[in-house]
């Protein structure tokens, strides 16, 4: 007697089961697909609920270079994902720090190259987590390295080198830290096409460096891709408050400008240093319910650029977010408000130029807040050759700006991200650890 399988017993579409049902013999099911239906059943090559979604090869194997005078991550353009990871090191000789540094370098040369992970002994544990299978693709991957203040302040042989302008971040009056998400001796940023490819790469260095870092905190971000327009040109990515981030940032592409407003130069700073930036990173969340039901001309009013375009407000219907907002012949505010978020963050008056930064933010989604509000908000990323000159400047000129009501940042540090690796067998922070052994 055959017997029927129950209800979740065996499976009830397995190919000869199948053919039964429509009546068709073990030979016809290689046509069953096309000519017959059971009702509900779909065509053979129709996608599946359970076919991954479709990866473009050419935008998985996208490399970017690893070695050069700068680390990647900071001039290159922002790929959909991010994270930033904070850590506290505990390595504390020369000859400790340095391992953890030859290490670290050796990890982001490999994950940000890519290749195939090594087979081992299946007694022991797999030297991959397998997140991206067998082969490693690059997948735009950056991961920038910074040092934080309580790095080189923990350790008495380092003193005497740290950046001259690194500090421990303090709180800004409308802040409302959480210590948790605040600070760290170690910034590691990973920008990639995929989420996965950061938490992948982030997995390979907590266990590669298990024995000297430790996690701290944490934070992933996204970047919603923009569909070109029909001359190719593409505008900037919006946030979460629905308006165009990035209008006025420095051309990434300009050399000189990037000389004079990212790298570090210049006799104050440690001559190990040169090359490197300052990297401030922000948690800030944004108080969306509250933006939503804000009316569209005090948003506008309180960025002074246009919700739909990006275009600052002292521009006609065609403005475009391109369009330089021209302050001198608006002195009393009249187009765009003296207290509007981009005329306090950067006045454009003689001399502010020595105050811009390159900002590199992520939106954030992390789920609902304890008393039921969205906890979404910005990743806020920002370089500068200059710490104080930089981002302190511009936040302390931001405090008060009628944008408060909508934000509360509440994590973040400064770090100094180390200059490049030129050349192949050298590891980031190479200059600091020779530096020191000299000195
Ligand atoms: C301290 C630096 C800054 C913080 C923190 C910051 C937070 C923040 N910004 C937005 C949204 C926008 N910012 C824009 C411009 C802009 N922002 C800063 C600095 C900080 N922003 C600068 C220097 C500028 C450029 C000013 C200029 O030169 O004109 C804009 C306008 C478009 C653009 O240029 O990007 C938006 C929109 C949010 C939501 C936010 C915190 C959550
Ligand atoms: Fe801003």
């Amino acid at each position: 007697m055959t017997k029927t399988p129950s209800r979740g017993q065996g499976c009830p579409f397995t190919p000869s089961r199948r053919g039964v049902l429509l009546g068709l013999g073990a030979g016809g099911l290689g046509a069953m697909a096309s000519v017959v239906q059971a009702p509900g059943a779909q065509a053979k090559d129709a996608p599946q609920v359970n076919d991954a979604p479709e990866a473009r090869a050419e935008t998985t194997a996208r490399r970017v270079p690893y070695l050069g005078a700068h680390q990647a991550g900071i001039t290159t353009p922002r790929p959909e994902a991010g994270l930033v990871a904070s850590f506290d090191v505990v390595a504390f000789s020369p000859k400790d720090v340095e391992r953890m540094l030859r290490t670290l370098s050796e990890r982001i040369a490999f994950l940000t190259q890519g290749g195939e992970v090594p087979e081992r002994d299946p007694r022991l544990p797999p030297a991959d987590s397998g997140l991206l299978g067998p082969v490693v693709q690059p997948d735009n991957l950056t991961i920038t390295l910074g040092l934080g203040h309580s790095f080189f302040a923990g350790r008495d042989w380092l003193k005497d080198l740290a950046p001259a302008k690194l500090q421990q971040m303090v709180e800004f009056p409308n802040d409302a830290l959480e210590p948790a998400l605040c600070h760290g001796d170690l910034s590691l940023q990973f920008c990639a096409n995929l989420p996965d490819t950061n938490i992948h790469a982030l997995r390979d260095i907590v266990k590669n460096l298990s024995d000297t870092m430790v996690l701290r905190w944490m934070m992933e971000g996204s970047v919603p891709p923009v569909v070109p327009d029909a001359s190719g040109e593409t505008s900037s990515a919006r946030n979460f408050l629905g308006f165009r981030d990035g209008s006025a940032n420095p051309d990434s592409t300009d050399d000189a400008a990037m000389d004079r407003i990212v790298w570090t130069h210049g006799t104050d700073e440690p001559a190990w240093a040169q090359g490197g930036s300052y990297q401030a990173v922000r948690m800030i969340r944004n108080f969306v319910e509250r933006w939503d039901r804000s009316a569209l001309a005090e948003q506008e009013a309180i960025f002074g650029r246009r919700k739909v375009s990006g275009a600052p407000l002292d521009g006609g219907p065609e403005a475009s977010e391109r369009d330089v907002p021209d302050y001198a012949a608006d002195p009393e505010g009249t187009a765009t408000p003296l207290d509007c978020h981009i005329r306090m963050a950067n006045p454009r008056t003689p001399g502010s130029e020595k105050h811009l930064i390159l900002r590199r933010p992520f939106n954030y989604s992390r789920g609902v807040s304890p008393n039921g509000q969205l906890d979404q908000g910005l990743l806020f990323i920002c370089y500068q050759a200059d710490l104080e000159a930089g981002f302190i400047t511009v936040q302390n000129r931001l405090n008060g700006e009628p944008l408060e009501e909508y934000l509360k940042p509440f994590g973040g540090g400064y770090f100094f991200v180390l200059p490049g690796v030129s050349e192949a067998g050298d590891y980031l922070g190479s200059g600091l650890i020779t530096a020191a052994r000299r000195a």
